[in-house]
């Protein structure tokens, strides 16, 4: 809506499918986005943003959405364009929420758009890992084992115990329910689109602005943002991951100009059948894991984050046996003992609980750090040389361009400031935190070390005669130093 508003100030109106939620109603949600800084440059170019966005009241778990009829109406007859980009984006949701939101409600819009007599372009936003059991992956959409009409009729009458049942052998070598729905969503949409001018986009992991409307904006955990805010608190110490595979991040803005382009070049050209785009970074401008984990923790020296429970210093393991031996020691051991200080102050302990969600999302996404995936993006380079070069310009996705150094490093300050929502200010105040902490590291350290020396002298010879060796030989060390000092006077 901000880039389209931007650069289409005369536009006459989006309607946008909201549901209420957390006690606000719709229009308060939509509007406390219009009032945040997102939408400032918007405002200077359209000052009556607020007019041309029509929230309409729907849920997509419902029957027609539930939306109204008089709303039904005025979306039927005034729709152009359909983005489609509402899912769960939760890679353990139950598969039958999954199916409902991801495929039975993309089916839904389908008949729904069939329906819009002025409709240009329908724009499906699916995901790059969609087929991520394959390694090389093709802009076409692949056929599923089974039939998406055939999950949906299912689910109406299995029972939730029979579908927990048959959901690891109905995602197969998929990783999870996300992906796999994600795939039958494509497959409803090749299948379902009829006449329509249907293009599908597969965004690999979407992380925050790279240029538009401003560096490092960011509005949500998904993809390593919150493992970002994980690593800077100093919660994650290790994370499973393979340092040379590549991380495939695609910035939010590059995301949107994509998917505006395409639907200028499907409603304009009207390609005869349903182009896929892949909007990844991999192939033409590569960043591994370990380049970006070193980035991230060298910005944290730079703008470190406020109140961190440890000094910031996450690794990669590569292996389960040391993947189980840092969770034990670098994770599980400091919740306990930080708990335990919590209930000894009177305090409700919580750090435990925190750390189990931790090492469940990091068990969630070790299957996405630990390979990597090549998209061809045929398509969307044919995309970029139909543009004009003042449209390869205004809507640039061309990721060649990018500097992943400089994108991680803002892309961590957009975490601080729009997600933390920490003040600059309070720099200092935070690397003095961190001192202090280095302290108490080392204090720790120190006293754990002389405990476990003092318990090992007491029950060991071996070890005594070592501390008695050691005594001597520093004894000795010093006699001669103070004699040849004074022969030397
Ligand atoms: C060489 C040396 C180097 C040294 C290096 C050092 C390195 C050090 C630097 C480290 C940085 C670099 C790291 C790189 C890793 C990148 C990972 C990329 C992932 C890629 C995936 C891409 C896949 C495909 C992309 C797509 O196609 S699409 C979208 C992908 N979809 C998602 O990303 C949703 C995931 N999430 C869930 O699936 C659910 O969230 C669930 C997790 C089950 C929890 O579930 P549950 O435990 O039920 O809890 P919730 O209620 O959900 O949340 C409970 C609480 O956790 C919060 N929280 C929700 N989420 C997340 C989240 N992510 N991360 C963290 N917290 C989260 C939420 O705010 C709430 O906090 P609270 O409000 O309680 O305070
Ligand atoms: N983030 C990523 O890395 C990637 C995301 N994608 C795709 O991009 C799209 C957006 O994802 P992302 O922004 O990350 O995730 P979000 O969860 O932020 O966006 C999903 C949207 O769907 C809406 N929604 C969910 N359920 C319903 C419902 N029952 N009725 C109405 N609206 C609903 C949500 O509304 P509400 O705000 O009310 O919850 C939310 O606005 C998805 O299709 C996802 O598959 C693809 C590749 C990567």
């Amino acid at each position: 809506m901000e880039k389209l508003f931007r650069t289409s100030p005369d536009l006459k109106v989006i309607y946008v499918l909201v549901r209420p939620k957390q006690g606000q109603t719709l229009q308060q949600r939509v509007f406390q986005i219009l009032d945040s800084k997102l939408f400032e440059k918007v405002k200077e170019v359209c000052p009556n943003v607020h007019e041309k966005i029509r929230a309409i009241s729907a849920d997509l778990n419902q029957n027609d959405f539930a939306i109204s009829k008089e709303d039904m109406q005025e979306l039927l007859s005034h729709t152009n364009i359909v983005f489609h980009c509402a899912a769960t984006v939760r890679f353990d949701d139950h598969l039958r929420h999954a199916v409902q939101l991801n495929v039975t409600a993309t089916q839904q819009l389908l008949l729904m758009a069939s329906q819009m007599p002025k409709l240009e372009a329908f724009i499906h936003i699916s995901t790059a890992f969609s087929n991520c059991n394959l390694k090389h992956i093709d802009e076409v959409v692949y056929p599923c084992p089974v039939e998406p009409k055939k999950i949906i009729d299912s689910m109406e009458w299995l029972d939730d115990a029979i579908i927990d049942e048959i959901t690891p052998k109905l995602i197969g070598d998929r990783p999870n329910t996300y992906t796999y729905t994600k795939a039958l969503g494509e497959v409803v949409v090749q299948q379902e689109g009829g006449n329509l001018n249907i293009a599908i986009i597969r965004p690999s992991i979407v992380g925050a602005t790279w240029q538009e409307p401003f560096p490092g904006w960011v509005d949500n955990l998904n993809g390593p943002s919150g493992l970002i805010i994980a690593a800077g608190k100093g919660f994650l110490r290790s994370i499973r991951a393979t340092p040379m595979a590549v991380a495939d991040l695609i910035p939010a803005d590059t995301v949107v100009n994509l998917t505006l382009a395409v639907g200028w070049y499907t409603a304009v050209h009207r390609p005869k059948s349903t182009l896929v785009y892949h909007c990844t970074s991999g192939n033409l401008n590569p960043c591994n894991w370990g380049k970006m984990g070193l980035q991230v923790l060298a910005t944290f020296e730079k703008i470190p984050f406020e109140r961190a429970f440890r000094r910031p210093n996450a690794d990669f393991t590569t292996n389960n046996i040391t993947t189980h031996y840092w969770n034990a020691v670098s994770h599980r051991a400091p919740a306990i003992i930080y708990d335990f200080y919590l209930r000894l102050t009177g305090r409700k302990p919580r750090m435990t609980k925190l750390m189990n969600r931790l090492l469940r999302t990091l068990s969630m996404v070790e299957y996405f750090i630990n390979r990597s995936w090549e998209w061809s993006t045929y398509n969307t380079e044919m995309l970029m040389s139909a543009l004009s070069p003042e449209d390869q310009r205004v809507f640039n996705f061309d990721v060649r361009q990018l500097n992943w150094l400089e994108y991680i490093e803002n892309y961590v300050l957009g975490v601080k400031k729009y997600l933390l929502k920490e003040d600059m200010a309070g720099i200092p105040e935070a690397k003095q935190h961190l001192k202090r902490l280095r302290n108490i590291h080392y204090l720790f350290n120190t006293a754990l070390f002389l405990i476990a020396w003092r318990l090992l002298i007491a029950r060991s010879q071996v070890a005594r005669n070592v501390w008695f060796f050691i005594v001597s030989f520093c004894y000795k060390f010093l006699s001669y130093f103070r004699a040849s000092s004074t022969l030397n006077a």
